[in-house]
């Protein structure tokens, strides 16, 4: 991964960055540096998750897998960080084996997606670090009956990956199902890169261990000074935007297959960075779709936000054929890729002609190893974030209050949080 911060430096950004302000940057960058080399030393929760090149073990989750191999399709049971990295993958590299995500509870949606899916010919991964997930176990306990009715066995045709307690290893054990640990210091929304992310792309046939090579090398790349680590420089960067008004962060990949990666990256920066009334929003976007739909916004709103970019250097290419169409010629003839570059680097420019900062993220190609390379850069993109705003990256308490509501309103125990659901204040109209 490199990374281009030219665009977001105050002679070309408002806000931008003085570059004279960089060093003060970097050495603010590099006793970060050392604070999360000491929590990765010491195995503390959340900086382990930058250990996983070293701690994974591809041939445990390849061998887990093993029992499934032939499966036609996987339905992934899982939501928030125990499904958008698996899908970040899954989305981005071809498989003959078809995934799909149950990560939401829309009954309409699901009855549909299980109509669709050949039940008999399908594996069941169970994704829940804390296995106590109401979406998760539901769709599992719908998953369940459904093959029931069709007079699958489920029981042969399920691994789940959970924690070591929990009502989802109660099921496991219940039932003796293949199971795999989720790894101990390691939040969900950092997991991709473990048995959480890599076991359904083992069984989609994709090389695990290139992607972790990929992380490995990014892990390589880490040192106390943003000019030389690309993955603290873009953390940094963003951080310094923010704290200067740019408070949302619109992540653009030029790449269809990387736009569950920026659905993937949104969790991460948000669930990690949103504390204390600090966090930059991140919104997803996609090029060059959302020229034709946010763009205007982009360039011509308020300027509170920065926009990062996601651009693959090497592509397979689709011909534009020849046409002699009046005010087409310029177009027939050239490619696809040539188009959807001009249009990449032509929408970077007009963000820099209009003072919008940007940065530029580049890989070569969409593969294992680029993918790996990405997804750990942008994790210790976010950890550095995370030093530099002072806060607790590792925790999401701020998502209990919802759960509780929703639990005491089903009969789930008593909850205060329930009774706040009655007083809606309610002023409609229709
Ligand atoms: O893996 P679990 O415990 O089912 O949690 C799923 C997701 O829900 C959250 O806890 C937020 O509610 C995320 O942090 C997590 O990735």
């Amino acid at each position: 991964m490199r990374v281009d911060i030219g665009n977001a430096l105050d002679e070309v950004a408002t806000p931008g960055i003085p570059e004279d302000a960089l060093d003060r940057l970097d050495s603010r960058v590099a006793d970060a540096h050392e604070r999360i080399a000491e929590g990765r030393a010491a195995h503390e929760h959340g900086y382990e998750s930058l250990n996983l090149p070293e701690t994974v073990d591809t041939g445990a989750i390849r061998e887990a897998v093993e029992p499934f191999q032939g499966s036609e399709s996987i339905i992934n049971v899982g939501i928030g960080g125990s499904a958008l990295g698996s899908a970040t993958l899954s989305s981005a590299l071809e498989s003959d084996v078809d995934a799909y995500y149950l990560d939401n509870v829309d009954p309409e949606w699901i009855e549909r997606l299980l109509e669709e899916i050949d039940l008999s010919s399908t594996a069941v991964n169970v994704v829940s670090r804390s296995g106590t997930t109401a979406e998760t176990l539901s769709n599992f306990l719908v998953v369940q009956q459904a093959m029931e009715d069709e007079g699958v066995d489920w029981a042969e045709r399920t691994w789940v990956t959970t924690g070591e307690s929990g009502n989802l290893r109660d099921l496991a054990d219940k039932h003796d199902l293949p199971s795999l640990k989720v790894p101990d210091g390691v939040p969900g929304r950092f997991s991709v890169l473990s048995t959480v992310g890599l076991a359904s792309a083992a069984l989609q046939g994709h090389d695990i261990d290139a992607i972790v090579e990929g992380a490995r090398d990014a892990e390589r790349s880490l040192s106390g000074s943003l000019y030389d680590s690309p993955a603290y420089a873009y953390g940094a960067i963003a951080h310094a935007l923010d704290i200067r008004g740019a408070g949302v962060n619109a992540m653009m990949p030029y790449s269809e297959s990387l736009e569950t990666f920026a659905e993937w990256y949104a969790q991460l920066w948000a669930e990690s960075l949103g504390k204390d009334g600090l966090g930059q929003t991140p919104v997803r976007a996609l090029g060059a779709t959302d020229q034709h739909s946010q763009l205007q916004l982009y360039r011509a709103g308020p300027h509170d936000k920065m926009v990062t970019f996601v651009q693959v250097a090497d592509r397979d290419d689709v011909a534009i054929p020849e046409t002699d169409l009046e005010g087409l010629s310029y177009l027939g003839g050239s490619s696809l890729g040539e188009l959807i570059d001009a249009e990449f680097e032509a929408t970077e420019a007009s963000l820099a002609a209009a003072d919008v900062p940007n940065v530029r993220i580049e890989i070569d190609r969409v593969d294992e190893y680029n993918l790996g390379n990405l997804l750990y850069n942008m994790k210790a993109a976010t950890v550095m974030a995370g030093e530099l705003y002072g806060i607790d990256t590792y925790v999401q308490p701020a998502v209990e209050w919802g759960k509780k509501a929703a639990r005491g309103l089903l009969g789930g125990g008593d909850f205060e949080e329930a009774d706040a659901v009655a007083e809606k204040n309610v002023f409609e109209i229709e």
